[in-house]
């Protein structure tokens, strides 16, 4: 019989090299899963352990980005006692010098995606772009890897073709190519362009590279 570990009364085989992904929101666990199981990144599996973690407050732009993420991963490593995964999303809108950024959570729950249209319905620029700042740490006192996914596109309001789907900001973000928000692509349509996606291509060549090749300590990658 294989080996098993426990970590938050989730189990896992020795053999298996689990990474947990450490996060309170289970929209984003399944995309990460949807994107992950297409890659296959065997022998590593990837197990949700449902965890809100604080959050830093920081500068905008990306050097904040880059030291949420990283924050989050360390306390999360420090949490779980394993290899983690975390990721922190940032909506940004340059006609309003970068805002809300990482904030956006707090926005949304204060303004909704209506009062998000509405800070841009006057602008000529309703210009927007995701951001997906993930954090690989293969355990507690590791120095954690930053892969970095971008999507660009405009805002529109809620009630434009949403379709209904997706969860946060997708019924007003239409990524530039496409007519309609991330809330009226399927799962697959979104997970072919997405920020969160961008970002895990990134982390799976990462897990693919060659064994052996040592690993620079505290590199971020393409951040
Ligand atoms: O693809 C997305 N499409 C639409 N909305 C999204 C997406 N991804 C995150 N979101 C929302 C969730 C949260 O309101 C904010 C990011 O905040 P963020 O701190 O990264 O997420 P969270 O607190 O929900 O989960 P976590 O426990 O991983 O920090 O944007
Ligand atoms: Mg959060």
């Amino acid at each position: 019989m294989a080996l098993t570990f426990f970590v938050e009364g989730l189990s896992c085989r020795v053999d298996e090299r689990c990474i947990f992904f450490v996060t309170g929101n289970a929209r984003k666990e399944v995309e990460v899963n949807a994107i992950l199981r297409e890659a296959n990144i065997a022998p590593f599996r990837v197990v949700h352990v449902d965890i809100d973690l604080p959050e830093l407050q920081g500068p905008l732009g990306d050097r904040g980005a880059l030291d949420i993420a990283r924050a989050k991963c360390l306390e999360a490593s420090e949490r779980v006692g394993a290899a983690v995964l975390v990721e922190d999303t940032s909506l940004s809108f340059p006609a309003l010098g970068g805002l809300p950024g990482p904030y956006i959570k707090w926005f949304i729950d204060a303004i909704g995606n209506d009062g998000l249209w509405r800070l841009l319905e006057t602008s000529d620029d309703r210009s927007a772009f995701c951001q997906c700042t993930l954090c690989y740490s293969s355990g507690p006192g590791a120095e954690p890897l930053l892969f970095v996914g971008r999507t660009d596109g405009a805002i529109v309001p809620p009630h434009a073709s949403s379709g209904g789907g997706g969860f946060g900001w997708d019924a007003i973000f239409v990524p530039d190519g496409h007519e309609v928000p991330f809330a009226a692509l399927s799962l697959k349509e979104k997970n072919a362009i997405s920020h969160r996606a961008r970002a895990l291509e990134k982390f799976v060549a990462h897990c693919k590279r060659p064994l052996g090749l040592s690993e620079p300590p505290g590199r971020a990658e393409d951040a």
